[in-house]
């Protein structure tokens, strides 16, 4: 008998993905490996930064009772490379020669540029100051930062300006969110991997090479990939192992109502089904269903589906796993180009954009059918043509989901 599926919009399906309750496993790893990585305690400032009084320039470190009259030779009583500390209090006209970054002696009240110095003939341990400007030239303690001052907040992402600021304070691990652990099941007996050879009726696997690779770059980790016939009792022993270890599993083919969608049979009979249907081409036979615990989405077997079903579904779903947020950014454009199908779905199109004059222009690239792959690797945005009897207008607004790391 044909299954019947309750068909719900793209809005709702969303709904649905952002409302799956998942669990967080958090880890602590080396400063040096977290780029990129969300942070999961609140880094606090340890202690005040700067911890010491330190020079902005290369100089003369003096009191400030004697920043007066102009020029006025001083005894040098020491050089003070960074790095080093000169623990004395410095004296009535005494000064020593500092470095950009060295500690000031206690009670310096001023550091006086190099360049407003001059040697005193036959006097070694002398030099001649020539002038005062305003300011102090010194790095007062904690005018950074004050200690306990919450820095980096739990749920920043990391990128090297933080790692630089947690390496400041001599830190070298902190927690930060698990990386997502994702399986992927291709599936279809028709299906032959990369590498072997072609057989008649066969065609070889790409959309498990299209998946791990968007997986890695939404910041999943890719922990099992298997390529299985259409069989049903191999698809549910392949879901027992993966559930295992995996926070996902993604899966390609058989959601479609034929007598080997087996990932179709699978939702129905699982713990949770989610949705199997909706009112969206490509893919409208998107599946997504809790399988012992572990969210399942199971994407349509035409590359052009499952790289679609990906963006919209799959990729906030991944990041919401490493306690991050989407980072497909959703806008409006305006189609540029006439398009004149119609389906009562609405139908999501892989194009390009451009800007001009602050507005954003879209256009469909390549094909727009489910099966085609040709536009896989050029298209920077998906964009929607609302379900409707009569062909969209040229130059209408539509909605915009731009995929991060092409342009
Ligand atoms: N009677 C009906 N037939 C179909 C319907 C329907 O409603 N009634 N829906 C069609 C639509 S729409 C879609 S989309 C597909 C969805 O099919 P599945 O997701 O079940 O996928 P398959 O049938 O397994 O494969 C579809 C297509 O993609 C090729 N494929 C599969 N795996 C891969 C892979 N790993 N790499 C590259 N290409 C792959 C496969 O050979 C098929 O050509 O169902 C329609 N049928
Ligand atoms: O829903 Mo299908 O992906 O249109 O061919």
């Amino acid at each position: 008998m044909l299954d019947q599926r309750t068909a719900i919009t793209i809005d709702e399906a969303k709904a649905k993905i952002d409302a799956i309750p998942l669990s967080y496993h958090t880890e602590t790893i080396s400063v040096l490996n977290a780029n990129q990585r969300v942070l999961a305690e609140t880094f606090k400032v340890p202690y005040d930064f700067p911890n010491f009084r330190r020079s902005k320039y290369d100089g003369y470190a003096i009191r400030a009772e004697d920043d007066h009259d102009f020029p006025k030779n001083f005894k040098v009583m020491s050089e003070v490379p960074a790095g080093a500390v000169y623990d004395q209090p410095l004296g009535e006209n005494e000064t020593v020669r500092i470095m950009t970054g060295a500690a000031v002696p206690d009670n310096t009240g001023k550091v006086i540029m190099l360049e407003q110095s001059r040697p005193v003939a036959d006097a070694k341990d002398q030099i001649q100051l020539t002038e005062t400007a305003k300011g102090s030239n010194i790095v007062e303690i904690g005018v950074e930062y004050h200690k306990d001052a919450p820095l980096i907040e739990a749920g920043t992402v990391l990128n090297p300006g933080y790692l630089s600021l947690l390496s400041a304070f001599g830190i070298t691990e902190i927690a930060v969110y698990a990386t997502p652990k994702v399986g992927i099941i291709s599936t279809g007996t028709e299906v032959l991997a990369p590498g072997q050879p072609l057989e008649p009726g066969k065609i070889y696997n790409s959309n498990g090479a299209l998946l791990a690779g968007l997986v890695v770059e939404s910041g999943g980790e890719v922990v099992a990939t298997r390529q299985i016939v259409d069989d049903y009792q191999l698809l549910l022993d392949q879901l027992d192992e993966l559930v295992a270890s995996c926070d996902l599993i993604l899966t390609t083919g058989g959601v479609s109502v034929g007598d080997y969608d087996f990932l179709a049979m699978a939702a129905k009979a699982s713990q949770k089904l989610i949705f199997n249907k909706l009112k969206m081409r490509p893919g409208s036979v998107t599946t997504a269903f809790i399988y012992k615990d572990t969210p399942i989405l199971a994407l349509s077997g035409n590359p052009g589906a499952c790289f679609t079903g990906f963006y919209l579904y799959t990729e906030p779903l991944l990041r919401r796993l490493a306690h991050d947020t989407s980072h497909v950014t959703h806008s409006t454009g305006i189609i540029e180009k006439p398009y004149h199908v119609t389906n009562s779905y609405d139908r999501i199109l892989r194009g390009t954009y451009r800007v001009a004059d602050g507005k954003t222009y879209v256009q469909l690239i390549g094909s727009d059918q489910s099966g085609a792959l040709g536009n896989l690797g050029l298209a920077t945005c998906l964009f929607k043509i609302p379900g409707s009897e009569k062909p969209i207008e040229t130059m209408s607004e539509v909605e915009v989901w731009h995929l991060p790391y092409r342009s």
